[in-house]
């Protein structure tokens, strides 16, 4: 084992594409897990010579619930909740990558299958034309039109042209949002209506056929300045209600299939709507390792940390899981890398394909990994296979889900496919440039904050207790290292039994007047204190040494708690009626759109439980009235 790792793309030696040093930190953390595990040990040692002593109350619960939830298979991904210029900007961002046009396709999938999205994607192919040339001339960093011109950008007359062309783009597009339909002024050619025409009286978001438009070919369309630009291409994948789609699994397997027909590229980039470029060059720095002759060519994945834009001073909603997306990150580094964590992750196409040394041919043979597409991407041809590749039957009686691309089985589609990659003995690495290479958007309301935990909460125990599970299967092909700390994220949410008997125990301990913890007299007491001082203490060096502040330590401390009993606590349940047949979990898309009063509340740092609900404030580490207690004060 190498331990946890630093790395970087480029060295001052120019030779070397990339390199390789082990963390500092890493004997500090060792000698600490050495002195750790069996202290716990002990502990575990001391409860067992004294379970006789303790004598609990008992406590008898008899509340039959006679509920049936419904199952649910629908699909939640609609324009409102994730408006689709911020989709646009994320899309106009990976078109400026400096990278030659011609190399890059950019595929976008709507599975809300929303005339308001295309619609917002045929201005954006138009304002592309500007836009491109603009960031390449001017060298631009900054290459999501809405963060350049939110950003202190310089004023040029230049700038302010492409900014008025941008903002009436924007205008358009929210208007059509807020109408609900694309009016007809705003179609401006046959070919557009030809494409709005597909949205017949009968089109549903859960039952619809396949709508592939290509918006910019990148073998004819030229910007304003007469350079070829990237292929832009629309997809909304064929939906039926009888057929299973797989939520976001499902379709990026189609996306993966039909931008494997039309252009195969050897390199796939996923990317969320939520998530945009902050550097232009990140492609060639993904290049340093995909490409390097020295790195093995069991490579799958270069996968970048998630980090945030726009999260408040003290994190109120503990969104930037700092442990799960970066610190831990550098840990899998020094084993077989990083998991894949839905975004910012640069794929080789061929690691959806079967393990490193043997190659699973697809169906088809236009869809294997090394395919070269030699016709042009509007030929009926390859439209027509684009079209069945999209359809929802296509996956019937083929590997799709179980061996190729994408794994089913889990709303936490990433992890259990990063988890899968791993087990076939691929490796990865974690990419964490000093400039970020993307920035996200976080959840900015409680409830959306805890119901995309809830969601985790449910796809981690559906891989923990699969014949995949990591703590058995991960273990045996991974080895222990990589199976443990694999098995330590699926089991998480278990975490929600230990959080609620906390909750309640000490109370109880203290009314019935049981001990729980040796008396501070007792020697016993300092295995506690060590315990306790030990795990907040690595975990607040962690925390800050990866760039964390105080606050925001805090309140990751504070909403695990919460989490705890919530969206783990209903999370399992959820996941155990499943297993029971009663009910079926969906993906809930977390919302991007935010309100003007939700996003000042936001920044202010209040917690709102609910819109009906009263407000309640809580006290922030270092206020006068702080409080050990969590949602005091209501307002
Ligand atoms: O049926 C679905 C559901 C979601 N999505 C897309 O999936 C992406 C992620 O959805 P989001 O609601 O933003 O999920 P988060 O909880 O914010 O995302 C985290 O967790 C997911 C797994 O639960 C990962 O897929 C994501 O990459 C990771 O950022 C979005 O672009 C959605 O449009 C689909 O395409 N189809
Ligand atoms: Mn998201």
């Amino acid at each position: 084992m190498k331990g946890s790792l630093v790395r970087g793309a480029t060295t001052d030696d120019a030779r070397l594409l990339h390199s390789v040093k082990p963390l500092r930190r890493t004997i500090f953390n060792r000698v600490f897990a050495a002195i750790y595990a069996p202290a716990i040990l002990t502990l575990l040692y001391y409860h067992a010579k004294n379970a006789h002593l303790l004598s609990y109350p008992s406590l008898i619960l008899c509340n039959p619930c006679p509920f049936i939830l419904r199952p649910c298979s629908c699909i939640h991904v609609d324009p409102y909740k994730e408006p689709p210029i911020g989709v646009v900007n994320t899309a106009l961002a990976v078109m400026a990558y400096d990278y030659p046009a011609e190399k890059i396709s950019v595929y976008v999938s709507d599975d809300g299958g929303s005339a308001l999205t295309l619609f917002a994607f045929m201005e954006a192919a138009k304002f592309a034309t500007h836009w491109l040339p603009f960031c390449k001339k001017n060298n631009i960093l900054e290459r999501s039109p809405e963060a350049y011109f939110g950003s202190n950008h310089p004023c040029t007359s230049e700038s302010e042209k492409i900014k008025m062309i941008y903002e009436s783009m924007k205008v358009k597009v929210e208007h059509v949002l807020e109408r609900g339909t694309v009016g007809d002024q705003y179609i401006t050619s046959d070919q557009e209506r030809e494409a709005f025409n597909k949205w017949s009286s009968n089109f549903t978001r859960q039952d619809h056929p396949a709508v592939i438009q290509v918006l910019v070919d990148a073998s004819k369309d030229k910007d304003v300045d007469g350079y070829l630009m990237p292929n832009l291409i629309y997809i909304s994948r064929e939906k039926n209600k009888s057929s299973p789609h797989h939520f976001k699994a499902g379709a990026l397997n189609a996306l993966l299939r039909v931008s494997g027909s039309m252009t195969n590229a050897p390199i796939v980039l996923a990317l969320d709507c939520d998530f945009r470029s902050n550097d232009p060059r990140t492609p060639l720095r993904v290049l340093c390792y995909l490409c390097d002759p020295a790195t093995p060519p069991d490579l799958a994945f270069v996968q970048f940390p998630q980090l945030f834009q726009g999260i408040n001073k003290s994190d109120i909603y503990n969104a930037e899981y700092k442990r799960l997306f970066q610190i831990n990150m550098l840990g899998f580094d020094g084993v077989s890398g990083p998991n894949y964590i839905g975004t910012g992750c640069f794929f080789r196409r061929r690691s959806f394909f079967g393990c490193p040394t043997s190659l699973i041919s697809p169906e088809i043979p236009e869809l294997a990994p090394d395919y070269v597409v030699d016709k042009p991407i509007q030929s009926q041809s390859i439209l027509s296979l684009a079209h069945r590749v999209a359809s929802c039957d296509y996956e019937n009686q083929t590997s799709w889900g179980s061996k190729i691309g994408l794994r089913y089985g889990s709303l936490v589609e990433d992890y259990y496919t990063g988890f899968r990659l791993h087990c076939e003995g691929w490796k990865s690495v974690f990419c964490n440039p000093e400039r970020p290479a993307f920035f996200g958007d976080v959840p900015t309301s409680l409830i959306d904050a805890l119901n995309q935990q809830k969601r985790w909460a449910v796809g981690l125990l559906e891989v923990a207790f699969s014949k995949y599970s990591p703590a058995t299967y991960g273990v045996r092909r991974m080895g222990p290292l990589m199976g443990l700390g694999y098995a330590q994220v699926a089991f998480w949410p278990i975490w929600s039994i230990p959080i609620t008997t906390y909750a309640f125990l000490p109370q109880l301990a203290l009314l019935n007047k049981v001990y729980i913890f040796p008396k501070v007299s007792e020697p016993w007491f300092f295995l506690y204190a060590f315990l306790f001082l030990g795990a907040y203490g690595q975990d607040y060096i962690d925390f800050i040494l990866a760039g964390g502040s105080v606050q925001r330590w805090w309140s990751d401390q504070r909403f695990w708690i919460a989490r705890g009993l919530t969206s783990y606590f209903f999370g399992s349940i959820e996941f155990f009626l499943g297993c029971l047949g009663i009910s079926a979990s969906g993906f809930t898309v977390t919302s991007k759109a935010v309100d003007a009063e939700q996003s000042k509340r936001y920044d202010q740092g209040d917690l709102r439980v609910w819109g009906a609900f009263p407000h309640v404030r809580l006290p922030n580490v270092g206020s006068h009235n702080q409080s050990d207690r969590i949602f005091t004060r209501a307002r």
